[in-house]
């Protein structure tokens, strides 16, 4: 396995495997690496000969006073498991090679990228969009693949690719859970014993709100109930619970299901003194 740092050493090792007709498939990530990230490596490897994994906390994806100083940081230990996952590359940008001093191109996606996270966190996707649009034009994967966790982010590459013809097959892959089914996150190394007992509950509680709609429940009167139950178990407060079409993440009209939805949660779990924003979501 190789670890490159400079575009030149990238582009040198990726153009020597297209020459020799290797099909490349890349994981984008942020590090910390969990099984969450190993099952999109481990995916990853069905699409094409090449696995390439980048590890970079992208700095344009977190507005002032997000946690960019305190995430996670874990690179020999990343290192390590990605290389008993048999991958090919791991390309760990330096953060002033990716954005110069003369940086002034942004990239902004419409649509699926408006409301729920960005009503949130209103500079994130413009963020993750120019980040992934500048490691697409470096690494040229053939297949590119995101986890369903962050839903909304795989909905707007899928759109990004679409609309600027890039031409990468995105994948989606299932959201890895642990055994009380708390969705996996490198943020969940923020949490100690109490947070996590309380982090837990979260997908409890949406499986239920979820169901209730299935079983024919008026939307509004699920996510509500959803909403409530996260307080009183102890949420300090929900950004949302919402409930869209699987693709467009569309509002859907009239209350009341007839056919297949998302549901969508973000809310702050309380931490030794602080919160922890998780995010979920969950077939319907
Ligand atoms: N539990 C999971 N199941 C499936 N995919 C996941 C899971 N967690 C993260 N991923 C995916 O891994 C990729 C890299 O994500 P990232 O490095 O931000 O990890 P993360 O655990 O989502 O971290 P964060 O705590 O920032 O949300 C993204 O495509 C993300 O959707
Ligand atoms: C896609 C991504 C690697 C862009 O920084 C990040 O948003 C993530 O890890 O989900
Ligand atoms: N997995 C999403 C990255 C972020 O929250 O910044």
């Amino acid at each position: 396995m190789k670890i490159v740092r400079t575009e030149r050493d990238l582009r040198n090792t990726v153009w020597g495997w297209r020459g020799s007709g290797d099909r490349m498939v890349f994981v984008p990530t942020m590090g910390a690496l969990h099984e969450g990230h190993l099952s999109l490596v481990r995916l990853a490897k069905k699409y094409g000969e090449r696995v390439v994994v980048s590890i970079f906390v992208n700095p344009t994806q977190f507005a002032p006073g997000e946690d960019l100083d305190a995430y996670p940081r874990t690179e020999v230990e990343d290192s390590r498991l990605l290389e008993a996952e048999g991958v090919d590359l791991i390309y760990i940008p330096d953060p002033q090679t990716m954005y110069d001093v003369h940086h002034a191109t942004s990239v902004t996606v419409g649509g699926v990228a408006k409301g729920l996270e960005t009503d949130y966190r209103p500079t994130f996707f413009d963020g993750v969009a120019l980040v992934v649009t500048k490691l697409f034009n470096r690494v040229q994967p053939d297949t590119a693949i995101f986890g369903e966790k962050d839903y909304q982010q795989l909905a707007t590459i899928r759109r990004l690719v679409e609309d600027l013809d890039m031409p990468i097959k995105i994948i989606g892959a299932p959201i890895a859970r642990d055994e009380h089914g708390l969705a996996l996150s490198s943020r969940n190394a923020y949490f100690d014993e109490d947070g996590l007992t309380l982090a837990r509950n979260l997908n409890v509680i949406m499986k239920k709100c979820a169901a209730d709609m299935r079983e024919g429940q008026h939307v509004d009167k699920a996510t509500d109930a959803a909403k409530q139950a996260l307080l009183d178990v102890g949420f300090s407060s929900v950004d949302y619970v919402e409930v869209r079409s699987p693709n467009s993440l569309t509002v859907l009209e009239g209350g009341y299901l007839n056919g297949p939805a998302r549901v969508l949660v973000a809310a702050h779990c309380p931490n030794q003194g602080n919160s922890v924003r998780l995010i979920d979501n969950f077939a319907v």
